[in-house]
């Protein structure tokens, strides 16, 4: 897909159903030891799930500068720099409100990673994912990770929030639009 398609895409996906709430989803990776620190999700949404580290971004701060206050309050991770891999929409059953979730990776980060209330981090090999405690989604689109390829993807959710009814995985050669 070429940039102008990709720009398409996210305008059709942003319009069809409004409105829409902007999220970041960090993942450190290890790229020596091919390993990615996910967290054991405590509390809220999610809860009981394994993820990457991420929330909502603030009014007033970029999309990434959130990314990088999230991954900071949730793991105590300082990135110097994070990659942004994929940008994900999902749209719930019965919830007006669709997530638009800006999926980013760092290897250039600082700090020890500790235990917070909202995560509890565990480093895990990048081809053994624990999918069967993460998000129904994210077996289907962490492949592209995987293989290095920039992605958009949109999921629709049945209400048990579990099942996908319908999803479609683009993968595109920038993100930067
Ligand atoms: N289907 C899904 N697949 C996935 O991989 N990540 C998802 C997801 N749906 C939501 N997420 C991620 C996006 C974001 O990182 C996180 C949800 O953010 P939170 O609700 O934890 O936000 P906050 O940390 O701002 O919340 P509070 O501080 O508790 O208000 O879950």
């Amino acid at each position: 897909m070429d940039n102008r398609s990709v720009a398409k895409y996210v305008e059709d996906a942003e319009h069809l159903e409004m409105p829409h709430r902007l999220f970041t989803l960090v993942f450190p990776i290890d790229p020596v030891n091919n390993c990615v620190l996910l967290g054991m999700k405590k509390r809220g949404f999610g809860k009981d799930k394994y993820n990457g580290f991420g929330g909502k971004v603030e009014p007033n701060e970029s999309i990434e500068s959130g990314a990088i206050r999230e991954l900071a309050e949730e793991s105590g991770l300082l990135a110097k720099r994070v990659d942004k891999c994929g940008l994900l929409f999902f749209y719930f059953e019965n919830d007006p409100v669709a997530m638009e979730v800006h999926v980013y990776l760092t290897s250039d980060f600082s700090g020890q990673v500790i235990e917070t209330e909202e995560m509890a981090p565990e480093w895990y090999s990048a081809d053994k994912m624990p999918f069967e405690q993460m998000w129904a989604d994210d077996s289907r689109w962490w492949p592209m990770v995987l293989k290095k390829q920039k992605f958009t993807a949109r999921f629709w959710f049945f209400s048990d929030m579990t099942t996908i009814t319908r999803e479609e995985i683009v993968p595109v050669k920038s993100l930067e639009f």
